[in-house]
């Protein structure tokens, strides 16, 4: 049995997932569907432990080993939170999934993709999201935004060019991958952001 759908949501840090992510778990709501929220890296007792070390930012590590502990967080995720769920017909909404190691670790960091697609594979063999929500904001917009909340973790701290390199990664895979990855104009209005997030989400409701 599968009837639930696999929902994850990226973009730059500032760019309005977590703000989106209230309204998609709302918009559920509405259509009474039951839906399990989480995040990457997290998501489980194990992945927050990780995500507490990936954060730190008095932390440093050499890319490659940061890319394995995202996806070790990731393995943990799928095992505990994401496969049972779908299992059970029930929603996955994650904030931030594979697609950000693509961004981060391929585009920002440099790493050499093919390798993030070993371990892509490794991890989730052939599971991919029913749709990605790729929120686009220019970079200056999302460190606006992040600037105002709180202080920065070790990927915020990052300059803009790493961020320019994320985002134009994170452009590509929604190139790449068109079918799946929806981009949505996060530099306007909350609510012409809310109205877009809510059209582009109508088909999968609809026949959910
Ligand atoms: N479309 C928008 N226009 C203006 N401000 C926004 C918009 N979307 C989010 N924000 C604000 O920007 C900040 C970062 O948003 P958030 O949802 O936490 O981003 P993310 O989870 O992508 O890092 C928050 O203060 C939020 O209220
Ligand atoms: C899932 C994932 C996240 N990240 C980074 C992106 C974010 O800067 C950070 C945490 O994501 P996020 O939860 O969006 O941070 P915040 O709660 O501060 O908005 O982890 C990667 O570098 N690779 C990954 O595979």
């Amino acid at each position: 049995m599968r009837q639930g759908k696999f929902i994850t949501l990226e973009g730059i840090d500032g760019a309005g997932k977590s703000t989106q992510l209230a309204w998609i778990v709302e918009l559920l709501q509405r259509a009474e569907l039951q839906a399990v929220v989480t995040r990457e890296p997290g998501g489980t007792e194990l992945g927050e432990r990780l995500r507490a070390v990936l954060l730190d930012k008095s932390m440093t590590m050499h890319a490659e080993t940061e890319a394995l502990l995202m996806f070790a967080a990731r393995r943990e995720h799928l095992d505990k939170v994401i496969m049972p769920a779908l299992a059970q017909g029930q929603w996955v909404i994650s904030d931030r999934f594979t697609d950000a190691s693509f961004a981060y670790q391929g585009g920002g960091r440099g790493l050499d993709t093919g390798k993030l697609e070993i371990l892509e594979h490794w991890v989730q063999g052939a599971l991919q999201p029913d749709l990605t929500l790729y929120f686009d904001v220019p970079v200056e917009v999302g460190q606006q935004r992040v600037s105002q909340i709180k202080a920065a973790d070790r990927f915020e701290k990052e300059r803009g060019d790493f961020f320019q390199r994320v985002r134009a990664a994170y452009l590509d895979r929604a190139r790449q991958f068109p079918g799946r990855i929806k981009i949505i104009d996060s530099s306007q209005s909350l609510a012409e952001v809310k109205a877009a997030v809510e059209q582009t989400l109508q088909p999968l409701l609809n026949h959910g």
